[in-house]
């Protein structure tokens, strides 16, 4: 990993805006106290000299003020400290939440999902969370160290050359080395951190699996836990023999350089000596001599330690720069769409979701006409869940248009076109809230609106279930979050799949008017009776509204104005059911198969 210095000197730019904008007084708080632990090291080691010499030396006398002065800097150096720490604290907390914040707003910005399939982003966006979270910190703590290590070592060179000049050439040499391998090193951890974001990412992903409750009972009964615990511990290893090899190098290094470090400190050590006996140096030059050497030394190894921090943190910090400077992969339109007055249509739509893959949808030609129910049928992998996703703009046609009354959806704003559509999706998702929340979620303006809640989940038949619950539509559906008190939640309850699939029905009908309503695969988990209801329902529901239904169920699509038949990505069949089952093509085959089995089924629900 390396950068250009312009590319690092507009990261600096960045990280510190970051610090800056976040928390401007803590940041001037932590410089000035960075100011005063640099300098009361230089103070206490000149007193002490002083102090030395007011006791032995020839300018002997008062030791009052000296002492004072010492108990005084003591004195200081540990409440700066103690000031610095809370305060380093309190600016990591600050800073780390508001590059998180910028993070996750700039990831719910993206309009399409194709981010979120891509491993190199999921990387990329490891690194950037680790390196928000640090980065701006660490450059921060390490430019004041560097300011700090600075005057230091400016102080004691000071001192040095005031009492001999030729020993601080050699002591500022010896420390030279270590700058260079510090920064050397500094890319080698960032090498380190970017090589191992995958094997993390993977030990993540068997970790997660080992403790996630709907993983528990597979792994449990196929016996497989032993398996992936043997899968991350082989991960863990390699992560862990990666940087074992590293703080390794850097431990040889590190010892090399001390022993050069040393070497001077003891030569300058003896020639001071040497220097006092003849009466060239007083015991107390001697003690300031003895400070300022090892001073040097160490302002030079905290200078280059601190630069090497800084740099680490710039070269990870790019990670987070990518993904805050990232541009969205679909351009939004601006375009507010109108209400939906003709319809939606597919014009020779090609697509595929990315150009290695295989075309999923081969020139898709129809109309979804407003006010219409429109139905999808097709074998697994036909392209139907594909089609939801165009019409929600998650991706872009490869080749083709779809047009909202004759308006490419490319024009439209992403965010008001998808006020207008709600769907269930086949993947919905079930949240870890309070039941009338999960609900709300379909129309958060609704989220407190106990009416209409209770009314969507009335039409997605679940009202029966959610009102039985102990705490009624307050009750938690989670089995991993215990009840909130403070949000006055106090029962928690888990629903069946099917319940599951009523609510997230409940929540894609909390919206009054959409323009278009998706159902897909919308009671798959359902016994036949909740089915065969909530169709009745559902029909009613739908009159005069546009919807797109899909299901393998084809009795639930059968009062569909149209049916289109998906066959590998192309329309193979076009018709209202009745025309569908005479033409006696695919359509009216798996009809005929499923209406005799789905008569046995709701006789023996019914019976
Ligand atoms: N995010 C994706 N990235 C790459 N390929 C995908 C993605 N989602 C779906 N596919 C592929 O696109 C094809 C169509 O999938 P789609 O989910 O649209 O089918 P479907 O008709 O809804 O199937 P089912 O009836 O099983 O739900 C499949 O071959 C699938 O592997």
């Amino acid at each position: 990993m390396s950068a250009a210095p312009r590319a690092l000197l507009t990261r600096a730019r960045a990280a510190t805006g970051l610090c800056v904008s976040t928390s401007p007084v803590l940041v001037g708080y932590f410089l000035a106290l960075a100011l005063v632990t640099g300098a009361v090291p230089v103070a206490i080691a000149w007193i002490t000299g002083v102090l030395l010499d007011r006791l032995t030396g020839p300018t002997a006398g008062p030791v009052t003020w000296p002492v004072c002065g010492l108990a005084a800097l003591s004195l200081t150096a540990v409440l700066t400290q103690q000031a610095e720490r809370y305060t380093e604290a309190q600016l990591r907390r600050t800073t780390s939440a508001a590059a998180q914040d910028r993070l996750f707003a700039k990831v719910n910005a993206f309009t399409g999902l194709d981010r979120l399939e891509s491993p190199r982003f999921f990387d990329q966006l490891r690194m950037a969370q680790q390196a928000g979270a640090t980065a701006p910190q660490d450059l921060l703590e390490g430019s004041v160290s560097l300011i700090r290590s600075g005057m230091l070592l400016a102080g004691f060179l000071t001192a040095l050359c005031a009492l001999w000049p030729p020993i601080a050439v050699p002591a500022v040499l010896a420390a030279l080395p270590v700058v260079y391998a510090e920064l050397r090193m500094a890319r080698t951890r960032a090498d380190l951190t970017v090589s191992l974001s995958p094997t993390i990412r993977r030990r993540s992903f068997y970790q997660m699996l080992l403790t996630d409750r709907t993983a528990a009972q597979e792994i449990r009964l196929f016996g497989t836990g032993g398996f992936l615990s043997a899968r991350m511990s082989d991960v863990t290893r390699r992560a862990m023999a990666a940087e074992n090899s590293v703080d390794l190098r850097i431990a040889r290094l590190h010892g090399l350089l001390g022993l050069v470090a040393c070497v001077v400190t003891g030569a300058g050590l003896l020639a001071a000596a040497d220097r006092a006996r003849t009466g060239r140096l007083t015991p107390g030059d001697v003690v300031v001599f003895i400070a300022a050497v090892a001073g040097v030394q160490a302002g030079m190894a905290q200078l280059a330690a601190a630069g090497a921090r800084g740099y680490q943190a710039l070269l990870l910090f790019g990670s987070y720069q990518e993904v805050i400077g990232a541009a969205d992969a679909l351009t939004p339109g601006v375009l507010p769409p109108g209400r939906l007055r003709r319809g939606l249509e597919f014009r020779d739509v090609w697509f595929r979701y990315d150009e290695h893959s295989p075309w999923v949808l081969r020139g898709l030609s129809f109309t979804l006409r407003y006010g219409e129910a429109t139905a999808l049928v097709g074998q697994n992998g036909a392209g139907k869940s594909t089609v939801v996703k165009l019409l929600c703009r998650f991706y872009d046609p490869s080749c083709g248009q779809i047009l909202w009354d004759g308006v490419d959806l490319r024009e439209l704003d992403p965010a008001l076109l998808r006020a207008r559509v709600r769907a269930v999706f086949q993947e919905f998702v079930r949240y870890d809230l309070t039941a009338a929340e999960n609900i709300g979620m379909g129309d958060l303006s609704a989220l407190t609106d106990r009416t209409r809640i209770t009314r969507a989940a009335a039409l997605a038949r679940a009202d029966g279930p959610l009102a039985a619950l102990p705490g009624g539509y307050d009750t938690m559906l989670s089995r991993i979050y215990d009840a909130d008190p403070e949000a006055r939640v106090r029962d928690t309850a888990t629903l069946s799949g099917g319940q599951w699939q009523r609510v997230a029905l409940a929540r894609a009908l909390m919206l009054d008017d959409p323009d278009l309503l998706i159902l897909d695969e919308p009671s798959s988990g359902l016994d036949a009776r909740a089915e065969h209801d909530i169709h009745t329902t559902l029909r009613t529901h739908r009159a005069g509204r546009t919807s797109l239904l899909i299901s393998h169920r084809l009795n639930t699509l059968r009062d569909a104005d149209k049916i289109l038949v998906l066959d590998q990505g192309r329309i193979t069949e076009t018709g209202p059911h009745a025309d569908l089952v005479a033409a006696g093509g695919t359509y009216a085959g798996l009809f005929a198969v499923q209406s005799a089995g789905y008569r046995d089924e709701l006789t023996a629900e019914v019976g």
